[in-house]
């Protein structure tokens, strides 16, 4: 593996970009080589308050950011539109994207594979970055086999801009892959006010709440003849997210397609 891998994070001045600012400082086979922020072009990551105390760059042209500074990592925790506009830029500029943002549309992240393995380059694209929710999720693919009636429950900071999570979307289509065909709850059932039985993915249903207080959680809930089964994972900080970082920044440099879901990079 590389001793040295160079790394250019978007959105340095969000929640989990100050994080991310925060592990690649500890961690001495990184190297900050940039950051893209919409403000403070020119100015040095130390200048702005409230950033760490590193000697890198910051653009706000995300090109000049890929074709100056020699990186072999662009990691975005930007916004939907954003991290799609980087992600297909890194993979022109030969640099392999690791994104954590969530919000992308099917086609969005159709095209960013298909761009990958027509560059033969790396990406990773990982809706959740913590061990635990990458279990919750698998244990609840597994779930699906014995129990396939189910909804799911995402609690998020208020400040969130998508909804349902990139989790919970995941979630359901891992439940998707594992159980059989099945229609849930019955034909006759009728919202008397919209949006009580939440949103509809293969007839799971998932509900949003968003709340100050909250950082980030989901249970998923089984129902079967007598019995439910719930399985539940909560992020009390955001620090939870950084193993995952860390460890999609090192394996991406041996990957030459993009892979969706740090299950896929976990032993
Ligand atoms: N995969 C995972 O494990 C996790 C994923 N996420 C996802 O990561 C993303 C970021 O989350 P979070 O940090 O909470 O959000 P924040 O809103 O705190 O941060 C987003 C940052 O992106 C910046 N930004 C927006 N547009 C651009 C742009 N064009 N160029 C550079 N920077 C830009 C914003 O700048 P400004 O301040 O100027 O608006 C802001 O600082 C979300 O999509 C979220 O769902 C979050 C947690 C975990
Ligand atoms: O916005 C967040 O905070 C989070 N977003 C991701 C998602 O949409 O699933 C991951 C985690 O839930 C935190």
């Amino acid at each position: 593996m590389k001793d040295n891998i160079r790394i250019i994070v978007a959105g340095p001045r969000g929640k989990m970009g100050m994080e991310a600012l925060k592990m690649i400082d500890k961690q001495s086979k990184f190297s900050l080589a940039a950051c893209i922020d919409r403000k403070n072009d020119g100015q040095k990551v130390s200048d702005i308050d409230g950033l760490p105390d590193l000697d890198a760059p910051i653009y706000t042209n995300p090109e000049n950011a890929l074709m100056e500074t020699e990186a072999d990592v662009l990691l975005d925790l930007t916004t939907p539109e954003y991290g799609y506009k980087h992600g297909k830029l890194a993979l022109e500029y030969g640099v392999r994207p690791v994104i954590g943002t969530t919000g992308f549309s099917q086609d969005q992240l159709d095209e960013l594979t298909r761009l990958a393995e027509e560059k033969g380059i790396g990406a990773v694209i990982a809706p959740n970055f913590a061990v635990g929710a990458v279990l919750m999720m698998q244990f609840s693919k597994w779930a699906a086999k014995h129990f396939p009636d189910v909804e799911i429950i995402e609690k998020h900071h208020d400040q969130k801009l998508d909804a349902p999570s990139g989790t919970a979307v995941k979630t359901a289509q891992l439940i998707q892959e594992a159980r059989e065909p099945h229609h849930q709850g019955h034909e006759e059932e009728e919202e008397t006010l919209k949006g009580a039985r939440g949103a509809d993915i293969d007839g799971m249903k998932i509900h949003s709440m968003r709340l100050p207080g909250l950082i980030a959680h989901q249970e998923v809930v089984f129902g079967g003849l007598g019995q439910t089964l719930t399985i539940k994972h909560d992020s009390h900080h955001r620090e939870s997210f950084m193993s995952g970082v860390k460890l999609s920044a090192e394996k991406v440099m041996d990957l030459d397609v993009l892979v969706y879901g740090l299950e896929h990079l976990l032993d």
